[in-house]
């Protein structure tokens, strides 16, 4: 079987269509949904990404600020700026680019944030609240993955699921989520031995570790669905974490690199701006 391909690009624009919608509903009442991204130091891959966000929000009617800050900022210039973000009414979501330079800790920022503006839900209080369920904010990259699969028709209950890598980010909390839509959940890691023999059990395989063709066709169960969550820049080239031509060949449905999961984190992220938005404002369904 040829893997069908699973179009990110495709799915992004069409949620994209409806965000606009509601967020022109809420200027009709005079609020405008607004968010910050503190990006420190010069990883040129963060720069490419938060240019995507900020062009995302212009499309759609979100505002945004972009704190980009020197490598060289410290841990309590970051924290400073975050409470003063925290106590401006007139911000909703507030979220820091990873990876932060080394010298700063960045669960120390991340938890300063106010959980309510948490906009990559990744504060302790929103993690707790993904795991219980009772979630009002998700992680962009899991969100769209959960997104990805429900355009697609793809019922997860019952169905075996791997996710290689355990981020913060991606691994756990689309372990949680694939939980919570009864899926049998597995997660892999860099101490897990004998990968192929889980991969090749696995009816969904979410693989999110940034290592270029980890997964090749041999650790892939016939027909499965192959979310590729990796970003890696090989010779000039974007790739993924799975060895895309010949896993497709294996898959019913696979992901590209790029035009899969990324389209979607940047979508999924501002719906997340929307949805607190709402909760701030209390401006219904
Ligand atoms: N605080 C956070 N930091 C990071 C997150 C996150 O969710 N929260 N995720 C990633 C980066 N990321 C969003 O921030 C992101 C990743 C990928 C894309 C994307 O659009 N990818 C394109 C390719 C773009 C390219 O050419 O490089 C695609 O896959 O088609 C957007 C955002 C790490 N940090």
């Amino acid at each position: 079987m040829v893997g069908k391909i699973l179009d990110g690009r495709a799915v992004a624009n069409k949620r994209a269509a409806k965000v606009k919608e509601t967020v022109k509903t809420f200027n009709d009442k005079g609020i405008i949904p607004h968010f910050c991204v503190i990006n420190i130091g010069d990883d040129p891959a963060s720069k490419i990404y938060v240019a995507t966000k900020k062009r995302r929000a212009e499309k759609l009617g979100i505002k945004q600020d972009i704190y980009q800050m020197s490598a060289e900022t410290t841990e309590s210039e970051a924290l400073e700026l975050i409470a003063k973000l925290n106590k401006n009414p007139d911000i909703n979501g507030v979220m820091v680019q990873l990876p932060v330079p080394k010298h700063i800790n960045s669960d120390h920022l991340i938890e300063a944030i106010s959980p309510e503006k948490d906009v990559d839900a990744l504060t302790s209080a929103n993690i707790g609240r993904l795991w219980q369920g009772t979630h009002f904010v998700l992680p962009a990259t899991a969100c769209g993955i959960i997104h990805l699969l429900e355009d697609y028709e793809i019922n997860v209950e019952g169905k075996n699921a791997v996710i290689v890598g355990r981020s913060n980010i991606v691994g756990k909390p689309t372990a949680a989520l694939l939980l919570e839509k009864n899926a049998s959940v597995t997660i892999l890691h860099s101490h897990s031995q004998n990968l192929a023999e889980f991969t090749r059990k696995a009816d969904i395989l979410v693989v999110a570790v940034g290592k270029a063709n980890l997964i090749t066709a041999d650790m892939v169960k016939p027909d499965a669905i192959v979310i590729d969550v990796g970003m890696n820049r090989v010779d000039g080239h974007l790739m993924g974490d799975v060895d895309f031509e010949k896993v497709k060949e294996k898959a019913s449905f696979i992901t590209p690199v790029p035009g899969g999961v990324g389209p979607l984190t940047v979508e999924s992220l501002m719906e997340q701006v929307v949805a607190l938005t709402r909760r701030q404002n209390d401006c219904g369904k």
